[in-house]
This record gives structure tokens, C-alpha cells and sequence, in this order.
């Protein structure tokens, strides 16, 4: 079986929503709402068709297909600016060490504080693989996709990127981080948020969430065990990230207590190890397991290969990369290790 990744269009919209329909709730950029998606669909198409470099509040929407029956089965999404229409916010774990003379003891108390610091950034997420195809390491070559796509297309990405995880949610579909903090200023359910979030866009948690420092020791115990952990199914996003050199800085989702993780963009470590080089052959027998892309915005395409680079920097590949991808000598591809 042969999958390449490649931009979304609006013929995806049933794919995708059958795909939401599966993620279990709380995973705000897939909702299970058509117009919802279709909007963001919307939004891509207008984003892969700028083709002026530099950085505005973009989105993009790249689908993983099974080259041989044409079924989408994957998707993730990249978003350049946040932060630009509304604020964004997160809480950001802060300490306060206290010392009292008299008693000869230190306390430290842990503070969850509302903050806009990673406004402006990129963000890479809506990471979702069909389940009956995971574990076959698809689930990497869409995330790994996407930082080929920003090195491809860097002047339209900030210098910080972050992915916020999905975070704890219980058995009856709650999240006890919602219902220890701002669940008890807004009257609902994380249920009913999260399909108002889903359809509406998540402005209505800003504006209602408390402003002030919230103490951590008075938050109930299931409220405190959930600040920073994620759901148990974005382990191997967690794991992925982990691995491009992205790491948990303290940030947390103000919704739901999951952890949001940062690194800056050239560090990312598929981005810094991105080369392009020109396509000399389309045999290669024997190479390097690599992930190959190609193309610029609606006509981006990559896939798993193998590569071999010359002395001169130009690039052969395997036929079978070269037939997914289309590719043929004197073309530019992008690739980076697997
Ligand atoms: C996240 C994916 C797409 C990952 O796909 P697969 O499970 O097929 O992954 P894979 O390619 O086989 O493996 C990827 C890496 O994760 C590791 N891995 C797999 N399962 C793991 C687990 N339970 N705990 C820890 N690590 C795990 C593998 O060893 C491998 O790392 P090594 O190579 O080191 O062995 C999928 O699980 C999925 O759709 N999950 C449900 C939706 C979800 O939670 N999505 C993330 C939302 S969060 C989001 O979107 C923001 C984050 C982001 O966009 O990147």
C-alpha cells in the first residue's frame, strides 16, 4: 500500500467528517460539525492560493491518501499566526516561594496565571490517523510531513512554533480540569463547551475565564493530577514532538489542563535537517529511507522513499517515491532522514 500526503480540497469534507466523527470529542481542530469543517477547508484553499511570502494568520490542511484507492485516511493542519483575531491564551504553571522567619518555613505555591506569551507563533495540529491504519509509522509521516512543508515554505512561518495536546478526558466524557477551574464560571458542561467550542470557535471561554491567578493547591485533586497531561491517545503525538525537540514549558490549555508544547522553528528537528536538491535519477535501488516531498502549497505532495545525495547535492530516489510523487529528473525535492 502507498500514501502520500497532499493539500486538502473541498472534496475531503466527507472524509474528514467521518474522521471527527471518530476522535471522541475534545479535539478542537477536527470537529464533527460539516460546516465547521467546510469553513476550514474554505480557509486553506484561500491560504494555498496566496503564493506572496511572509507571515498573516494563515491556515493550511494537508490530507494523507491511499494512493491506490484514492480513500483519505489521515490529516493534520498547520496554522502560521496565532493569536491574531482574538487573543490566545493559555495558563502558564507559575511558583511563588514564600519564606516566613518567624515559622523558619519555606512554601511554595503553584499558580496557574491567564497569559497571551505564545501569541504570534505557528502552530502544527489536528493530527488525527484513521485507527485501523495506525501503528505502521503513517502516523509519523503525517506529522514529519508537515515540518517539510515548513521548511519548504519558511517565510510564511514564525520563529516559534507549538502544539497543544488533547487533555484528560473521564469515562462520561468530562474533563476534571474544566471542572475544577472554568467549568465553575460558565454554567456548562465540558460537553456542552466543547460542541460550542467546536462550532463556534473557543472566544466565549476568553471572555468569560477568570482573569486572576488561580492557586493550585485549592483545586480539587482530579483538577491538579490533569494540569499538564495529556489524553492517553495523544501519547505518540506527545512522543513525536518530544522527538523534533519540542518540550512542555509550563504552558497548559486553559479549557482543558493539556499540556502545550513549544520549540523554536529552526531547532525543530525535521525542519533544521531539511535539504532540497534537484532529481538526477528516478531508479535508485539502494538508498537511505528518507520521507520525500515536493511541490509548492495546493501542489504539495510527499511520501515515504528512499534517497541517495551526490557529491554535487543533486538527488536520486527510488521509482516508486518517483511514481507517488510524480517526479522526474531536474525536479526539486525536499527530503530528510526517516
Ligand atoms: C497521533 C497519531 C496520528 C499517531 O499515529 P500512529 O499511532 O500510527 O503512530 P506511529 O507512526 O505508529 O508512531 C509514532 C510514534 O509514536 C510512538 N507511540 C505510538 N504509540 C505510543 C504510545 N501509546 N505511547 C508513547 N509513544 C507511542 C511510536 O513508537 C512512534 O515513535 P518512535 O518512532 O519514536 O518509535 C495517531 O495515534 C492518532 O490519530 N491518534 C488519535 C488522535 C490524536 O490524539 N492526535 C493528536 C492530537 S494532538 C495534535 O494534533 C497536536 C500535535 C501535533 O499536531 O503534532
Amino acid at each position: 500500500m502507498t500514501f502520500r500526503l497532499r493539500a486538502a480540497h473541498s472534496d475531503d469534507l466527507e472524509p474528514l467528517y467521518e474522521m471527527a466523527k471518530l476522535t471522541g470529542g475534545g479535539f478542537t481542530n477536527l470537529p464533527p460539525d460539516r460546516t465547521a469543517l467546510g469553513a476550514k477547508l474554505a480557509r486553506a484553499a484561500t491560504a494555498f492560493a496566496r503564493t506572496e511570502d511572509g507571515v498573516c494568520d494563515e491556515q493550511f490542511v494537508l490530507v494523507l491518501e491511499n494512493t491506490e484507492t484514492g480513500e483519505v485516511r489521515g490529516t493534520c493542519q498547520l496554522f502560521t499566526q496565532v493569536g491574531q483575531q482574538w487573543p490566545f491564551y493559555s495558563y502558564r504553571l507559575n511558583t511563588l516561594t514564600q519564606h516566613s522567619q518567624e515559622l523558619d518555613r519555606t512554601v511554595r505555591a503553584e499558580m496557574l496565571s491567564l497569559v497571551t506569551d505564545l501569541e504570534g507563533s505557528s502552530e502544527v495540529g489536528g493530527l488525527f490517523l484513521h485507527p485501523n491504519e495506525r501503528a505502521g509509522g503513517l502516523g509519523l509521516l503525517l506529522a514529519r510531513s508537515r515540518y517539510l512543508f515548513i521548511a519548504m515554505h519558511r517565510a510564511r512561518f514564525a520563529d516559534r512554533i507549538l502544539a497543544e495536546l488533547r487533555g484528560i478526558i473521564d469515562e462520561r466524557g468530562g474533563s476534571p480540569f474544566w471542572d475544577g477551574v472554568a467549568g465553575r464560571f460558565f454554567g456548562m458542561t465540558f460537553q456542552e463547551a466543547d460542541y460550542f467550542n467546536a462550532i463556534n470557535g473557543n472566544q466565549f471561554i476568553a471572555d468569560l475565564m477568570p482573569k486572576h491567578p488561580v492557586y493550585v493547591a485549592m483545586l480539587s485533586k482530579t483538577a491538579r493530577s490533569a494540569i499538564g497531561v495529556p489524553h492517553p491517545s495523544g501519547r505518540a503525538a506527545m512522543r513525536m514532538l518530544e522527538n523534533e525537540n519540542f518540550a512542555a514549558e509550563g504552558y497548559v490549555d486553559i479549557f482543558d489542563g493539556g499540556p502545550t508544547m513549544t520549540a523554536k522553528t529552526d531547532r525543530v528537528k525535521s525542519i533544521a535537517e531539511a535539504v532540497s536538491g534537484t532529481v538526477d535519477r528516478v531508479d535508485l535501488e539502494k538508498g537511505e529511507r528518507a520521507l520525500l516531498a515536493t511541490g509548492q502549497l495546493s501542489n504539495f505532495r510527499s511520501c515515504y522513499g528512499a534517497r541517495h545525495i551526490s557529491e554535487d547535492g543533486t538527488i536520486s530516489v527510488n521509482s516508486q517515491a518517483a511514481d507517488t510523487l510524480g517526479l522526474s529528473a531536474g525536479d526539486t525535492v525536499w527530503s530528510v532522514s526517516r
